[in-house]
């Protein structure tokens, strides 16, 4: 077995944030040298978190009357099916990022996201289409910041013939992403935001321009 040893760019700073009534504190992280973000990692969070932000979402996102969810690799799985599981759905589809062998065929979206080193692919496998094609169809993921991740599944969904009728984020983290969806950043519903930071002094700051 190998061991990941990369050093975490951990600032021991955290920033509170209520999500949708259940408090959290997530570490600041500088992913440059002055730019820093607060971290959600979904996964880390437990089993109850993630039923309390699926019952929460599917609050606003019931009303939409989705037929299918859609989340993409990886953080957006969790947030599917809890949705999914809350909306009393059945199927759910996940967009894949690794190019797997049973993929051969998919749709695919090059995608740039705030925390991941250079381009990324999203794969949607076209045998999923026909549970897609003329259906309402809401997307989900755990964080939307510079929209990319969003974009590309949205313009996936689309391809395969269904109808957006709404994407669904735990936490909307700084504005870029209004910019980069577009009109589509009016499908949006969110539990909480999250500003961005910068160092001031030997702390880091929320940057004013990063609250909504
Ligand atoms: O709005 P964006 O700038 O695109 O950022 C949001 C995306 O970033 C994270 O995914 P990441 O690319 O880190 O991949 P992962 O879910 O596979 O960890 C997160 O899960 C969102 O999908
Ligand atoms: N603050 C954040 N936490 C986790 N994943 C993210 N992707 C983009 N911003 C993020």
């Amino acid at each position: 077995m190998t061991q990941e040893t990369a050093v975490a760019p951990m600032t021991g700073q955290h920033w509170p944030v209520d999500v949708a009534g259940v408090q959290v504190d997530l570490p600041i992280v500088a992913i440059k040298p002055d730019f820093a973000i607060s971290l959600m990692m979904v996964i880390d969070l437990g089993v109850r978190f993630g039923e309390h932000v699926g019952r929460k979402l599917a609050e606003k996102l019931r009303p939409l009357k989705p037929d299918v969810i859609v989340g993409a690799a990886t953080l957006g799985i969790p947030v599917a099916i809890e949705v999914s599981r809350a909306l009393g759905l059945d199927d759910y589809v996940i967009l894949q990022k690794s190019p797997k062998i049973h993929l051969g065929d998919a749709l695919v979206q090059r995608i740039s996201s705030i925390t991941s080193k250079g381009e990324q692919r999203l794969l949607l496998d076209r045998r999923a289409i026909p549970l897609l094609a003329g259906k309402r169809v809401v997307v989900v993921d755990d964080v939307v910041a510079s929209g990319s991740s969003l974009k590309g599944s949205v313009e996936l969904v689309r391809s395969a013939g269904a109808e957006m009728v709404g994407i669904g984020v735990i936490l909307t983290e700084a504005r870029d992403w209004q910019e980069t969806l577009g009109p589509d950043r009016a499908l949006i519903h969110s539990l909480a935001h999250i500003p961005q930071f910068a160092p001031d002094g030997d702390r880091w700051k929320p940057i004013p321009e990063t609250f909504l």
